[in-house]
């Protein structure tokens, strides 16, 4: 085979490892195997620079140091979420929705992961820009931070024009390394997962973003009519794509089925390895989301319902003292 072809199987063979290892947490080789097949394809990346694959696995390490982060303009703008506090605010969502539509209401309820919104842009299934939600409209480009996070395709499946919605976050137990090795350095420690996250993904070096491991769940199609009719069937399309969704979201057929799933996450949430906040709960049809349409800065078809802040230990101790 000649070297171009191996380029081409080693790029192919080391991204279905990062799909497993980083997508589905199923990996399939050992550290040892794969680090020895990246070590082949730097080799022969490094004799051949011209041979180089836009996705290959080797841009996911290492890095260079930005100038600044570019505005982005949103073509779609990046909503915000109404909030709801207890079961009849959930209520209230349930009755104004169904006074505006005949059709019976189907809910997809999904964790609502505790980081940073960001939205990918891929032409022809390749990942071409990234970038903050900002203020809804306009964010920053983040594109070279954001190709550091191996649970980030940098090619889909398929060869589709897309844009893509998700949450980066920090994982419990990076965020605990993380500002243990902080205090080792005698640097201030992050507060908690999220302010971390976003902290992180405003360095402008981007070899930083690559060891502090990162990671994402998708939870919506920007330019969505083209792909499903109802949300849930865009979720199954996200991960088809190779997109890495939460598996916690459930489709409910009452705001009572809503609330009991609210309830059992809120006790449930500490065992997550990530940091959630509450439920984002959504109208499954599209049809009635495009009938619900938007208030001036959030859609009418999903809320986010909200648990009251976690006391950590060391909070819990605080105020324990202090009386
Ligand atoms: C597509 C919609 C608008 C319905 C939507 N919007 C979301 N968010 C908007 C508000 N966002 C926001 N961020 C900062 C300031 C104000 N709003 C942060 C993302 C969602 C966030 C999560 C999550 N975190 O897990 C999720 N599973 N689904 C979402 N769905």
């Amino acid at each position: 085979m000649d070297v171009k072809e191996r380029i081409k199987e080693l790029t192919e063979i080391l991204t279905k490892y990062d799909y497993h290892y980083h997508v589905l947490d199923e990996p399939l080789v050992d550290d040892a195997t794969y680090d020895s097949l990246l070590a082949e394809l730097k080799k022969l990346e490094k004799e051949n620079p011209g041979l180089v694959l836009a996705h290959s696995p080797t841009k996911r390490v290492g890095g260079k140091v930005l100038a600044g982060f570019k505005a982005v303009q949103h073509g779609t703008p990046m909503l915000s979420l109404g909030n709801a506090f207890n079961s009849s605010d959930l209520e209230d969502f349930a009755i104004r929705a169904k006074k505006k539509t005949s059709q019976p209401l189907t809910y997809v309820a999904e964790l609502k992961i505790d980081g940073l919104a960001v939205t990918l842009t891929y032409e022809n299934g390749m990942l071409v820009r990234g970038a903050t939600r900002g203020d809804g409209q306009t964010g920053e480009d983040i594109t070279e931070n954001l190709k550091k996070i191996k649970s980030i395709p940098l090619k889909l499946t398929q060869p589709v024009n897309i844009e893509v919605r998700g949450e980066v976050y920090m994982p419990k137990l990076a965020f605990d390394k993380l500002n243990e090795q902080r205090k080792q350095e005698e640097k201030p420690q992050f507060a908690n997962p999220r302010n971390a996250a976003a902290g992180t993904l405003r360095q402008l070096d981007t070899s930083i973003v690559a060891k502090r491991n990162l990671s994402i769940f998708f939870y919506s199609i920007a330019n969505s009519d083209e792909f499903g009719s109802t949300h849930s069937e865009n979720l199954s399309a996200l991960k088809e794509l190779g997109f890495r969704v939460n598996p916690n979201y459930k489709k409910l057929s009452s705001i009572e089925e809503v609330y009991a799933y609210c309830n059992d996450w809120q006790q449930k949430r500490e065992n997550l390895p990530y940091e959630i906040d509450g439920v984002v709960i959504k109208i499954d049809s599209l049809s009635i989301q495009r009938e619900l349409g938007y208030t001036a800065k959030s859609p009418r078809w999903a809320i986010a319902y909200k648990f009251p802040a976690q006391r950590s230990f060391s909070k819990l101790l605080d105020v324990t003292f202090t009386v």
